[in-house]
C-alpha cells in the first residue's frame, strides 16, 4: 500500500528538487500554519511522552485534527494499538510512524486495525548493531503493510538526538520502497545526500533546526528549501 503526497519540493522557492520534506517534532500551532505556506510535504507530532517534544503537552488532538494538510505523521514509540488507533481518530492523523521496537506482528496487526485511508511508516533505527538479515526479513514480513520506510540514528531515546548514521550502509542493501532519510540532517548535510546513489524519497528534520525542543527555527527551513 502506497500512499504519495503529490506537492513537491520543486513548487517551492523555484528548485526542481523531487526531495520531499517531513518536519519533525512540532508543538506551536503558528509555526505549523507557516510551514503549510512553506507547502512542508509532511508535518510531524510526536505521541511519546518521554520525548522533550511531547505535542500533547502543547497541543491536544483536536488542534492538530483541525490542521488542513494531508501529510500529518504521529509519532509513536511501543505504544498500545489501541492508543495508537484511538489518536489517529481524533488528531485526524494521515500516517503513524513506528519509531520503537515495534514487532512485524504488532504492525500487521496494527494495519488490519487501523483505518486503511492511515500508512504507516516503520523506523529502522541503525547503530552498530544493525543486522541487514533480519532488516530484510522484517521488511519481507511488512511491505504490504507499510507506506514508506525511514532510517535514523539508533539511540536509547529513540529519535531526536541530532546524530548521523552511517549513510554508507544506504548504498549497501537493498531499499525495496520509498524512503524517508532522517538523524542529524542539517543544512550541512545537504551537499552530501546529493550523493546518494537510491535517492530517499523524503528527508525528515527535526532538532538541528530548533530554536528550543519543539520549537522551530523557520528561517533556517527557509534556508534548507533553497539548498534542495
Ligand atoms: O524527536 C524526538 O524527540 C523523538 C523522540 C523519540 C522518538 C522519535 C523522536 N523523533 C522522531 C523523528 O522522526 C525525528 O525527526 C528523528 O528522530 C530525527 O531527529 P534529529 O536527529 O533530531 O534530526
Amino acid at each position: 500500500m502506497l500512499f504519495q503526497i503529490s506537492s513537491k519540493i520543486s513548487l517551492k522557492m523555484g528548485t526542481e528538487s523531487n526531495l520531499q520534506l517531513k518536519v519533525c517534532g512540532l508543538t506551536v500551532l503558528e509555526q505549523v500554519k507557516e510551514l503549510i505556506a512553506l507547502k512542508a510535504d509532511f508535518l510531524g507530532f510526536i505521541f511519546y511522552e518521554k520525548s522533550p517534544r511531547f505535542v500533547l503537552n502543547h497541543l491536544n488532538p483536536d488542534d492538530i485534527s483541525k490542521i488542513d494538510h494531508r501529510g500529518k505523521v504521529g509519532v509513536f514509540v511501543n505504544e498500545k494499538i489501541n492508543r495508537i488507533i484511538e489518536i489517529a481518530e481524533k488528531a485526524n492523523l494521515d500516517f503513524i510512524q513506528l519509531h520503537g521496537n515495534e514487532s512485524d506482528d504488532f504492525i500487521s496487526e496494527l494495519r488490519k486495525k487501523l483505518n486503511p485511508k492511515v500508512g504507516i511508516i516503520k523506523v529502522f533505527r541503525i547503530g552498530e548493531d544493525f543486522n541487514v538479515e533480519k532488516f530484510y526479513t522484517s521488511v519481507h514480513a511488512i511491505q504490504n503493510d507499510i507506506s514508506y520506510i525511514l532510517f535514523d540514528t539508533d539511540s536509547l531515546s529513540f529519535g531526536g538526538t541530532g546524530k548521523q548514521f552511517d549513510w554508507s550502509l544506504l548504498e549497501k542493501i537493498e531499499i525495496p520502497l520509498p524512503y524517508f532519510l532522517s538523524g542529524g540532517i542539517s543544512e550541512d548535510a545537504i551537499e552530501n545526500v546529493k550523493m546518494i546513489k537510491k535517492q530517499p524519497f523524503a528527508l525528515d528534520i527535526n532538532s538541528k533546526f530548533e530554536m528550543k525542543a519543539g520549537v522551530k527555527d523557520l528561517e533556517k527551513i527557509k534556508r534548507l528549501y533553497e539548498k534542495l
